[in-house]
């Protein structure tokens, strides 16, 4: 008997080939992107099933920081480089490798070292063939080219005092910075970046998402915009595509 519930158990992987719903959520550092997403993840059932059976994966756009020269890593350890701007990123590779997951292949990712500036490239995330794929960072909406691959586009709205708030404690207990580089890097690269690169980017959003995960209305109304679209879309051959043909009970 088949499962209607995004939350089935899995048997199997999606198959290769099949394309995921790709939603983009952009923000401010420490707006709650990746705490959105995680609910989201949640809501559909999704937090406790191991990496290669989910049916929802979560990417960071942290995973596409370009490496850096020499000189720029010296930078980077001074709290002297802009981790905020779009040159920061390797717009190349996020193309090819969102492009490479709608046309369901399986990609691998490195995950990012904070504490080192640099990409763990013996630590890679394998991400498998999902119907709903999350593509979470400041950035996500910034590049034309990236932008347009999304269906759907959230942007997580939390006031600037708050992500301040936020990010101060995680950045000295998770990423390993001073109380003296977090607010040095806030003043001279984080906020003014924001304001030309990050918060332009709201009006491409189809959904704005005012105070992050602690909003649970708004998450419930895009949990529900899921399930809807992804039980029911129409594939390439004409079929619809019901999610629970991936399911048994
Ligand atoms: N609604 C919330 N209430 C309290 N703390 C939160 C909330 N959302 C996120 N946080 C905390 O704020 C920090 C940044 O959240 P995160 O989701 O990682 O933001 P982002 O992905 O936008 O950088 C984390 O330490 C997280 O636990
Ligand atoms: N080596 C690095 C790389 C990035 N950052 C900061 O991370 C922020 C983006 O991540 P969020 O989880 O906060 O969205 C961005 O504002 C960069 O300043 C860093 O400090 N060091």
């Amino acid at each position: 008997m088949s499962d209607t519930r995004l939350n089935g158990n899995r048997k199997m992987s999606a198959p290769e080939g099949k394309s995921p719903f790709l939603i983009g959520v952009a923000g401010g550092t420490a707006s709650g992107k990746s705490t959105v997403c995680k609910r989201i993840m949640e809501k559909l059932g999704q937090a406790e099933i191991d990496n290669k059976q989910r049916q929802v994966v979560c990417i960071a756009q942290d995973s596409f920081y370009r490496d850096l020269t020499p000189s720029e890593i010296a930078k980077a350890a001074k709290g002297q480089f802009n981790f905020d701007h779009p040159d920061a990123f390797d717009e190349t590779l996020m193309k090819t490798t969102l492009n490479d997951i709608l046309a369901g292949k399986i990609v691998t990712i490195p995950t990012y070292d904070y504490k080192n500036h640099a990409l763990k490239k013996n630590e890679l995330l394998t991400i498998y063939p999902a119907d709903v794929v999350l593509f979470e960072g400041i950035l996500v909406f910034y590049f034309p080219e990236v932008r347009k691959l999304f269906h759907m586009k959230l942007f997580v709205d939390t006031d600037s005092d708050t992500r301040l708030a936020r990010r101060v404690p995680r950045d000295i207990n998770e990423r390993g910075r001073s109380l003296d580089q977090v607010l040095n890097q806030y003043m001279n690269f984080v906020k003014p970046a924001f304001e030309e690169f990050c918060s332009p980017t709201k009006k491409f959003a189809d959904v704005i998402i005012p105070r992050g995960a602690d909003n649970h209305v708004a998450i419930d109304l895009i949990v529900h915009h899921i399930k809807d679209i992804v039980q029911g879309r129409p594939r390439e051959n004409g079929r619809v595509e019901s999610i629970e043909r991936h399911y048994y009970d």
